[in-house]
């Protein structure tokens, strides 16, 4: 049996019923073969950004992380993933372009690859604020894979994250019978 990885995806949306379809994205992860969804961070809200800068004309996204363990390769995952986002109608026209759903391997256990099919650890988080907000919630004690820890990264990127009021994307984890309350 392949042991798990510990692998961290950013999903991103600004096109149809955003938080809808992150919800959906979330719960197809979870159903991946091989897959268990650990904790899903809150949703964040950001202007799209584009090879020329933010475009405020654009619609905005909605961001999240997610940490799953997965019994997959990295490559294996980014396949599945890519089905995912396949499924909710995400097409590739134009680079950086509006999508209904992005599905990002932001890092798989600090494994380093760089390929055109996958590079690891994603060649732009350290930069953006849209997934470093939202992993920095859910892991303040994250470490990005050559680049260094999430919270001085997240403090160095510039690109605007604005709170958005949402249910969690995961249920919290229920009370262990028996234990203290
Ligand atoms: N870490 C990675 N996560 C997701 N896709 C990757 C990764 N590394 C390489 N790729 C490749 O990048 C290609 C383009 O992906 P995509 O169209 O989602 O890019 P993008 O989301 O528009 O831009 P960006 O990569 O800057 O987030 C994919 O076909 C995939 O094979
Ligand atoms: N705010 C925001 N802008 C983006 C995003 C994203 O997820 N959020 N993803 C992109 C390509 O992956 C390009 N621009």
């Amino acid at each position: 049996m392949t042991a798990a990885h510990g692998a961290v995806i950013a999903l991103g949306s600004n096109l149809g019923e955003r938080e809808a379809t992150l919800r959906s994205a979330v719960r197809r992860i979870g159903e991946i073969d091989g897959v268990t969804l650990v904790a899903a961070s809150a949703i964040v809200e950001s202007p799209a950004l584009k090879p020329q800068g933010v475009d405020r004309d654009a619609p905005a996204y909605l961001n999240a992380v997610v940490v799953v363990r997965s019994a997959l390769g990295p490559l294996e995952l980014l396949g599945a993933l890519n089905g995912i986002e396949a499924e909710h109608g995400r097409t590739r026209e134009e680079h950086w372009g509006d999508r209904t759903l992005d599905l990002d391997l932001i890092d798989v256990d600090g494994m380093t690859m760089a390929t055109e099919r996958l590079t690891l650890p994603h060649p732009r988080a350290a930069e953006r604020a849209f997934v470093l907000e939202p992993w920095l919630r859910l892991q303040p004690d994250a470490v990005l894979t050559g680049r260094g820890s999430v919270a001085e990264l997240r403090a160095a990127a510039t690109d605007e994250v604005l709170p958005y009021a949402a249910a969690p994307l995961l249920p919290a984890e229920l009370p262990k019978q028996g234990a203290a309350s």
